[in-house]
């Protein structure tokens, strides 16, 4: 084949950026004003530049650079081959041993998961790459789309109004939400603004009885609309049965209720309200004892760290085997994120689920426009590659912020964010209630 129709990977530039974001908050403190992301530029040996976005932390910049040197003359069609050139990728032990992702809230951390995470933006770049040479959109790449959009949920948070007095911050006009109105008033705004119709509240914030409240009204503001709760695994067996029982008239799923494979598989064999994770499946590794347990009804897929969208295909086919559903986690990301993950779920069957998104919250991004909701939808672009446009002045100016940061922001820590307004906070030990 030639090379015009196969190129060769020319250069590749990494830029970590920090993105501005609200003070939201989860079982393990609140978001730092700013979140560190990398935007990767693959580009190819006929000029052209794919991109890809993934975790901006040291811990993955570390082994982006190292990926990158190695991606240098190889066939950016050669999909398969990344996972070679990530193997060779070695992972400092000390961030891995006995460590969890951002305080456990993406389960346990692995070298591969590390690995993996970094794979994912390359491989996105370059389908990106390889869709613009082409003149192909990624879906088709990845075998073609089965729907023309793509189902979001509203990502419903416990959220201060302002970041600490005299922190630097972009401010945000969401306002507070630290009750059962203060969500349902959220959850309003999300449906105005993008059309969403069913609803995710990140729990493990406050004692369960305030959050079966917040649920609770939801359903009466909503009637019938899906609804889930996710405390991260914040919650005993018998706090999560309890909670299952309260709201099981009313929810999709669970999320994550307890942590780890047996305490979900415990609760399961209690309730009957499915259960969903981002926590305890979150590897291949991890799938045979959680299905064989009957821990997980619903698997919330992340292309970031399950290592890019053909693996969240086979991830798919893996659930749809052993009837277990799938849909998507999301963590803070910027549109090109969105793109790959909308690309990768239009071409998913038996998409049951609502995908998560944190886009909405994020009121800055690196793209010339921004992606859209409309009725709680993102339109799945036929466009050559994701069918976005970086904007060079945009990342820019992130990168440079991400440069005149002392090293506070470049590594995200929702504790150590708490203890700025609550210097006694410490990360709670597990199961919280
Ligand atoms: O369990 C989840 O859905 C997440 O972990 C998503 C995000 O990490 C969310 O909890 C956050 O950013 O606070
Ligand atoms: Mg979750």
């Amino acid at each position: 084949m030639n090379d015009t129709a196969n190129p060769t990977v020319a250069d590749v530039r990494l830029t970590p950026i920090l993105v501005a974001d609200p003070p939201l908050l989860n079982t393990q403190g609140v978001h730092q004003p700013y979140t560190p992301r990398l935007i990767v530029e693959v580009v190819t040996s006929d000029g052209t530049t794919g991109i890809g976005e993934t975790y901006g932390d040291a811990k993955y910049l570390e082994l982006a650079g190292p990926f990158a040197q190695r991606l240098k003359g190889r066939r950016v069609s050669d999909l398969n081959g990344l996972s070679t050139v990530a193997e060779e990728l070695a992972v400092d032990r000390a961030r891995i041993s006995g460590q969890v992702d951002v305080g456990g809230l993406r389960g346990v951390q692995s070298a591969d998961k590390l690995r993996l995470s970094v794979l994912s933006a390359f491989e996105v770049a370059c389908l990106d790459a390889l869709g613009k040479t082409l003149g192909l959109p990624v879906h088709a790449l990845l075998g073609g789309k089965v729907r023309d959009t793509v189902e979001y949920s509203a990502y419903l948070f416990y959220k201060r109004a302002d970041h600490p007095e005299g922190v630097p911050c972009e401010k945000d006009d969401w306002g507070a939400a630290l009750d059962p109105a203060g969500i349902v008033e959220q959850a309003r705004r999300f449906t105005q603004r993008y059309g969403f119709t069913s609803f995710k509240l990140k729990g493990g914030v406050f004692p369960p009885d305030e959050e079966i409240a917040a649920v609770r009204a939801l359903a009466e503001a909503f009637p019938g609309h899906p609804l889930r709760l996710d405390p991260n695994g914040a919650w005993s067996v018998p706090t999560s049965l309890r909670v299952a029982r309260e709201l099981g008239d009313v929810l999709e799923y669970l999320e994550d209720p307890a942590l780890g494979t047996a305490a979900m598989a415990e609760v399961a064999a209690a309730t009957d309200v499915p259960l969903a994770t981002n926590m305890c499946v979150t590897t291949f590794a991890e799938i045979p004892e959680a299905f064989a347990q009957g821990a997980v009804q619903v698997v919330l897929s992340d292309h970031h760290y399950w290592g890019g969208l053909r693996n969240t295909q086979q991830l798919a086919a893996i659930c749809r085997t052993f009837g277990v559903g799938v849909s998507m986690h999301s963590n803070t990301h910027l549109g090109i994120s969105l793109a790959a993950m909308t690309h990768v779920a239009s071409t998913v069957p038996g998409l049951h689920h609502a995908c998560d998104s944190h886009y909405p919250w994020q009121s800055e991004d690196v793209l010339t426009e921004r992606l859209t909701f409309e009725g709680g939808r993102t339109t799945v672009s036929d466009a050559p590659g994701l069918g976005v446009t970086l904007d060079p002045e945009k990342l820019r100016t992130l990168h440079r912020r991400w440069l005149d940061d002392d090293g506070t922001l470049r590594d995200r820590d929702d504790a150590a964010a708490m203890r700025v307004a609550d210097p006694d906070w410490v990360t709670p030990a597990v199961p919280r209630w």
